[in-house]
């Protein structure tokens, strides 16, 4: 990416206000754009604040003003382990979201990243997999969707989606898709968007909460290098948004400058 990049911070109290607030922001944002396009497709993320983002939809009563039969749903990573493993983010969602919206959501219009079975045994055939399904719902020529909205949870480390610090997936390139070997968090096996996807999203939302997250969103808004800090290179096309509770914020300069 070129240029200066003009990431948009909010700051909620704390993460139960950020999830739900989230959560309002993902509703509303797909009313608005369901009045002029469709499909639409959302890109989920795991982790804490993610699941209890989806959980906050779910409750929400504005979940019924978005027709989910135009919406797309996709994962940005995914843990390398059987189908309905807990760990899984898919199994989360699905818990936290996808079953509550039953008949509401088709089934073909969710598009988790295949689990690990005797037809997909690692994690480069499940990255394969997805990188075709992404590619059969993207315009001529183009890896993936145009994602209108992507959420992205935060590690501690600056990692998102399944890219680490030093991890040669960041390196992936040309590609959509990336297996990961040796995660740092457990599970080391993973699937993960690589940045070339992640940058075809209209709409970038990274979402944290903690202040054990603080310093990392710190370097991250201060454009720290991607190898370091890979959340600093969660940018979007039309809008690169972050969404925090007042402790993932502790370290930020007064009034959240951003680089
Ligand atoms: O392992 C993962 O972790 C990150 C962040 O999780 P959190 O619990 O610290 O919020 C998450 O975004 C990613 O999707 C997931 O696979």
């Amino acid at each position: 990416m070129t240029g200066r990049v003009v990431r948009d911070v909010v700051v909620h109290p704390d993460a139960t206000l950020l999830a739900e607030a989230t959560a309002a922001r993902l509703l509303v944002t797909l009313v608005d754009l369901q009045s002029h396009r469709a499909p639409l497709h959302v890109v989920l993320t795991g982790g804490t604040v993610g699941i209890t983002t989806l959980a906050a939809v779910t409750a929400s009563p504005v979940r019924d003003a978005v027709d989910w039969s135009q919406v797309h749903l996709w994962w940005g990573d995914e843990r390398f382990l059987p189908d309905g493993d807990p760990d899984r983010n898919e199994t989360q969602a699905r818990e936290a979201l996808v079953t509550a919206l039953g008949d509401a959501l088709p089934a073909d219009n969710v598009h988790p990243v295949p689990a690990l079975d005797a037809d997909v045994p690692t994690p480069e055939d499940a990255a394969a997999a997805y990188a075709d399904v992404l590619a059969r719902h993207a315009d001529d020529g183009d890896q993936v969707p145009r994602f209108d909205v992507l959420l992205l949870g935060m590690g501690p480390d600056g990692h998102v989606a399944s890219l680490f610090p030093e991890h040669e997936a960041l390196q992936a390139a040309g590609v959509a898709t990336v297996a990961v070997h040796g995660s740092p968090k457990p599970p080391p096996l993973r699937v993960s968007l690589t940045f070339d996807a992640i940058h075809a999203a209209r709409e970038v939302w990274v979402v944290a909460a903690g202040a054990e997250k603080a310093a990392a969103v710190a370097s991250a808004l201060a454009a720290a290098p991607v190898a370091t800090t890979p959340a600093a290179g969660a940018i979007g096309t039309e809008r690169t948004l972050w969404l925090l509770d007042a402790a993932a914020s502790g370290d930020l300069p007064a009034g959240g400058a951003t680089a």
